[in-house]
């Protein structure tokens, strides 16, 4: 069997690999995978990105293959990793082995005793009260709100960060930002996407020549990251531990930076692992998803329902059905609600944001799809090409929810394809609470308002979205007119 990469040196060291792949399409190098890939009549593909040897896999067998493989789950040592945590590896993102495993397991099962994850009622009335506040806000902008809400037209995503962000700083601190303090979590918003636009999902030059920082700061991304991460550490330092710090009594746990801080205490000196900045930056792990990718997610189901009023009319009318217009619809409600659901479905899988996912790293030497792949190499699972790909999904480009229903019953099918969460050992951690808010979010919008194209005529396309680790949409405006 052929290594897919020879022994020696790299034949095209440094940038060759990268550059051969920015050829393909520079703002978009997840599309340029595909193109490649086609280039070269193999689905999967071996280049260098620095001197790393790394393989990409671009539809969705290989990625799905790729994704499931035990020795698959590490990830890079990057220079971005190091940059954003105190020049260590920290977090849960960018770590692995049994750091990664024991932190993972850690947070997750305490998250989850604040509603993380699961059904849980407090974590529910705030959301509930959160989505209230988002339809105060369309009725009655005060303050900076009137930037988001002019003349019934309101400015997707931006209103949304506000309420997501809250819903999970209940989990951390079980506690949230009120109304008149929105414009903060959304200035946090900002800085979070500020960093995700600099992260090249396929490496990008800071990592392959980080040197570069000091003849061109705004170029290699150096003054990005910096910027965008300093930004979220200081929402984490003044908002939450400034305040939690202090407060702390180990008798009432109020959420799980408590919980991390009580470990932190009961372990004494050998802390391995519990320290303040690893707290911070598990912190900023939950919080750099929660700010963006659900909020985003739900404008962008927005913007398909523009596009096709009659999927938003099946919908509304089905919530109407179910849950009437005395209530907001709640969680109970999910499984009666199919068609909100499938919409939903439907959008992640086109509108996956995490495009190539997050890299992993081979952690010994294996063979995949027949081609020897030594310990190190990075691996790049396309996940936009996979939920897109033809061979799976019939109009594999076209917004249909219908796929994902029972033809005969209506009701939703089991078998769920896609995997905009990733899969595996790696799945995403906020995969339930995220689809349990986007739900919230959206039924409650179906329910109450319908949605037409803005004033200035303008949605987003594939073509231009901003590029980055996660693929957004530019701010567009959407009317929304109240429900009779
Ligand atoms: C629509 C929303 C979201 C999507 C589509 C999404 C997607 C993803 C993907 C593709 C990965 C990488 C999987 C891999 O490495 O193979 C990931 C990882 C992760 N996500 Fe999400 N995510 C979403 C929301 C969230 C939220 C709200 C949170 C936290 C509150 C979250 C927390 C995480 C964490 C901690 C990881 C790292 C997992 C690990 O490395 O072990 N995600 N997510």
């Amino acid at each position: 069997r052929p290594p897919m990469f020879p022994p020696g040196p790299p034949r095209l060291p440094l940038y060759g690999g990268y550059l051969h792949l920015l050829a393909y399409n520079y703002r978009y190098t997840y599309k340029g995978l595909v193109a490649m890939a086609a280039r070269y009549k193999s689905p999967v593909l071996g280049l260098y990105v620095g001197s790393d040897p790394t393989v990409i896999a671009t539809d969705f067998a290989s990625t799905r293959e790729m994704l499931l493989k035990p020795e698959f789950q590490g990830r890079p040592d990057t220079y971005a990793a190091r940059l954003r945590s105190f020049d260590e590896l920290l977090g849960i993102f960018f770590v692995d082995g049994s750091f990664w495993a024991e932190q993972r397991r850690f947070s997750l099962r305490h998250l989850r005793d604040f509603g993380f994850g699961r059904r849980f009622p407090r974590l529910e009335t705030a959301v509930g009260e959160e989505i209230r506040t988002l339809f105060e806000a369309i009725q009655h902008p005060v303050g900076t709100e009137k930037r988001l809400v002019r003349e019934g037209q309101v400015l997707l995503p931006d209103l949304l960060y506000a309420g997501f962000t809250n819903a999970l700083l209940e989990t951390l601190a079980g506690e949230r930002l009120p109304r008149a303090r929105h414009e903060t979590l959304r200035a946090l918003s900002r800085a979070v996407r500020l960093f995700q636009r600099h992260v090249e999902p396929s490496g990008g030059v800071i990592n392959i020549t980080p040197w570069l920082r000091h003849l061109a700061p705004t170029a290699s991304s150096y003054r990005g990251l910096v910027e965008g991460n300093d930004g979220v550490v200081d929402f984490i330092q003044d908002e939450l531990l400034s305040r939690q710090v202090p407060t702390f009594d180990a008798e009432v746990m109020r959420g799980f930076i408590d919980v991390f801080r009580a470990e932190m205490l009961n372990r004494g000196e050998d802390k391995s692992g519990f320290t303040e900045k690893q707290l911070i930056m598990v912190l900023v792990d939950y919080i750099f998803p929660s700010t963006t990718v659900p909020p985003v997610t739900v404008a962008m189901a927005i913007a398909y329902l523009v596009r096709h009023p009659d999927k938003a009319e099946r919908a509304h009318r089905e919530i109407v059905a179910v849950v009437g217009r005395g209530r907001l619809p709640n969680l109970d409600d999910r499984a009666s609600l199919p068609y909100t659901e499938a919409i939903l479905r439907e959008v992640l899988r086109l509108e996956t944001n995490t495009v190539l996912s997050v890299t992993h790293r081979c952690t010994e030497d294996t063979f995949f799809r027949g081609y020897f792949v030594p310990k190190g190499t990075l691996l790049i699972p396309n996940i936009w090409a996979a939920n897109r790909d033809p061979a799976v999904f019939e109009k594999a480009d076209q917004f249909v929810p219908e796929r994902f229903l029972d033809l005969r019953s209506g009701m939703l099918r089991k078998k769920d394809d896609t995997m905009p969460f990733g899969l595996g050992k790696r799945l995403c951690a906020g995969e339930t609470f995220s689809r349990q808010n986007m739900f919230l979010y959206l039924s409650a919008l179906l329910q109450n308002f319908s949605f037409e194209l803005g004033d200035d005529g303008y949605l987003p396309t594939e073509d231009d979205m901003v590029p980055g680790i996660l693929v957004t949409p530019k701010s567009f405006w959407v009317r929304l007119s109240e429900r009779p």
